[in-house]
């Protein structure tokens, strides 16, 4: 009897307090590209929801961090805001580099010159065991400055093809507003990193974790432009 009452109690302990509380899985993301191309602001407006209000060149590195659910699961997506400045950048590079799960490319679709430079980000990325097995996306930000833009959709589309990414052009500013040809089909950033997200849960088994008590909104998100299911090339297409 008394073995029947241990084995009754052990099992009740098994799926009950005795469990360790459920893991939250963690992504870590690196959003890199040069000084003032909008690193700051899109991280900002998908972990604080907003544009910031005002922002300084970012020295080393910053990172911001969103709790969100995809299909039942808790993850908490890190973002990792680099210094687009070399000077500022100099010291932190080995450390961002570590367990990067994804690296998010932007540029500045005013300014050609930081178009330009993204074959020297993709270049340090590989040197630091970062290359196209690595999820990686294409933004062009600020969409909203129609006036201003100098690097068309056609030219950074032929750029994201030939280096296997998708590409999305955004807004950290505003991106509900109205605006011209190219702005209304923008991506919202909220969607960009939840796709990459969406990339992650489907690929990657448990690489971070922690207690499941992580800072942060919570969004529920079920499905998404990508279930990682296309496989190859190009794992989720632009808008544009
Ligand atoms: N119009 C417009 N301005 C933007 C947008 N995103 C950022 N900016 C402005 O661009 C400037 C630079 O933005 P940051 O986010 O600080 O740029 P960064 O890439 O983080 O720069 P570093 O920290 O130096 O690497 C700021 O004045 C922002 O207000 C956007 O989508 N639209």
């Amino acid at each position: 009897m008394a073995e029947s009452g241990s084995s009754a109690e052990l099992s009740g302990s098994l799926t009950g307090s005795v469990l360790p509380p459920p893991r939250t899985r963690i992504f870590k993301i690196i959003v890199i590209g040069d000084s003032g191309v909008g690193k700051t602001c899109l991280t900002f407006r998908f972990c604080a929801g907003k544009f910031p209000e005002k922002t300084e060149a970012t020295i080393g590195v910053d990172f911001r961090e969103r709790l969100v659910e995809i299909d039942g699961e808790k993850i908490k997506i890190q973002l990792w805001d680099t210094a687009g400045q070399e000077r500022f950048r100099k010291s932190m590079v080995q450390h961002y580099y570590r367990n990067v799960h994804a690296v998010v490319f932007v540029y500045d679709m005013t300014n050609g010159a930081s178009f330009r430079s993204l074959p020297a980000w993709i270049e340090e990325c590989k040197q630091h065991a970062l290359g196209s097995e690595v999820p990686r996306i294409l933004v062009g930000n600020k969409c909203d400055l129609q006036d201003s833009i100098q690097v068309g959709t056609d030219v950074a589309q032929q750029f994201a093809d030939a280096h296997s990414m998708p590409l999305f052009e955004t807004s950290a500013k505003s991106p509900n507003s109205p605006g011209g040809a190219n702005y209304h089909n923008s991506d919202h950033v909220e969607a960009i990193f939840m796709t990459v997200a969406h990339k992650l849960k489907s690929q990657k088994p448990l690489v971070l974790s922690q207690p499941s008590e992580g800072a942060g909104g919570t969004v529920a998100l079920s499905g998404g432009r990508n279930d990682g299911s296309d496989g190859g090339r190009g794992w989720s297409c632009s808008s544009c």
